[in-house]
């Protein structure tokens, strides 16, 4: 039987990590880059930004692929947005990351691919891999051998989060055969990719090449709607920048995230907000609530 992800991984003693000591700074909570929001879907790189925001990266910068909408966002001017250039993906070396996300809205053109291998070839700093991205590397075998490569020189350090039309792509077969069998499923993303893999949709696994698969039973069907995967994906990256000094490592960051993720869907529809019209914005905002209330909680416990 598939163990189930809270109690098996003890989420809540991993959230106890995160809590802050009286005299940290922002630097405590890590720098967070996120790439992606090309025409027309500025709004997927925003949504993982702001998620990053809410999930308490102590930077979030954001590189836009779309020129019109790469400016300062009046509603969320915490976030540091700037252009995405040929030129300033081969500057992500100086801005230094503690960790990165590539994919929400990305688009497959020439410079999505410019920043992929960027991406792929930058040392050290964990990096979450979604949506475009994924498709750019299911469609390439060089894209696949540069993430293989990363994950021998730095093993633990890559996830990727399909859904099942994106597992379907790198598996090179269909959704219908991803969704007959999961969990053969999540077992060969790992084998091929060698990286973390949350495989998404109702139960969501994930595993890793040293894990074998947990599965999420939180999340319910109001989590279907567009954006939902980007605050995931944003999410990750703000546990993760944290992690750095506060002793999460990619793995751990991520069972966080998806736990909290489909359980701030199901707290908000018992609320009665969804799953009729549940968005992302709410969602991410619950999960805010959830993480600070289990650390309020866990302290007064102790
Ligand atoms: N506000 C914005 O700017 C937004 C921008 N966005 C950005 O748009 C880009 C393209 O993303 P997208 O959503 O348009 O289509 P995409 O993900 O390629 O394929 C969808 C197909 O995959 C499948 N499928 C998916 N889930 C499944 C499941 N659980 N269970 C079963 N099947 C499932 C399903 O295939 P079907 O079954 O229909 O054959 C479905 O039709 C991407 O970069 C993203 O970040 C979005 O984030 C939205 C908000
Ligand atoms: N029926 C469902 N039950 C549980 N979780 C769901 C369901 N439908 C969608 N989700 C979750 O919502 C998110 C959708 O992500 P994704 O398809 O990448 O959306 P997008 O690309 O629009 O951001 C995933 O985390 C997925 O697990």
């Amino acid at each position: 039987m598939l163990k189930a992800l809270p109690e098996n991984i003890e989420v809540n003693d991993l959230i106890q990590r995160l809590d802050r000591g009286p005299a940290e700074h922002k630097g405590n909570a890590g720098k967070a880059l996120l790439v992606g929001g090309d025409t027309g879907m500025a709004g997927a790189l925003l949504l993982a930004g702001q998620s990053c925001l809410y999930l308490g990266a102590g930077w979030t910068m954001l590189q836009m692929l779309d020129h019109h909408s790469a400016h300062a966002n009046s509603n969320h001017p915490e976030l540091m947005i700037s252009q995405a250039s040929i030129k300033s993906a081969t500057k992500l070396q100086d801005l230094k990351a503690d960790v990165l996300g590539i994919g929400p809205g990305l688009g497959q053109s020439e410079l999505a691919q410019t920043y992929l291998t960027s991406i792929l070839t930058l040392p050290n700093a964990p990096v979450v891999i979604d949506a475009d991205a994924i498709n750019l590397i299911a469609s390439s075998e060089n894209n696949l051998l540069l993430l293989k490569i990363r994950n021998q020189r730095f093993p633990h350090r890559t996830i990727l989060t399909p859904h099942p039309g994106e597992a379907a792509k790198l598996l090179k077969t269909d959704v219908a055969t991803i969704q007959k069998n999961r969990l053969q499923a999540i077992n060969r993303l790992v084998e091929l990719t060698q990286s973390i893999v949350v495989l998404k949709g109702q139960h969501t696994l994930i595993a890793s090449p040293d894990h074998s698969p947990f599965v999420c039973q939180a999340g319910n069907p109001g989590m279907a709607t567009g954006g939902m995967g980007d605050i995931l994906t944003g999410c990750i990256v703000a546990i993760a920048a944290q992690g750095i000094h506060h002793h999460l490592d990619l793995w751990e960051s991520s069972c966080i995230a998806v736990h909290l993720h489909a359980l701030a869907a199901d707290q908000l529809v018992k609320k009665g907000v969804g799953p009729i019209g549940l968005t992302p914005s709410e969602t991410m905002i619950e999960m805010r609530s959830i993480i600070n209330q289990q650390l309020k909680q866990l302290n007064a416990s102790h």
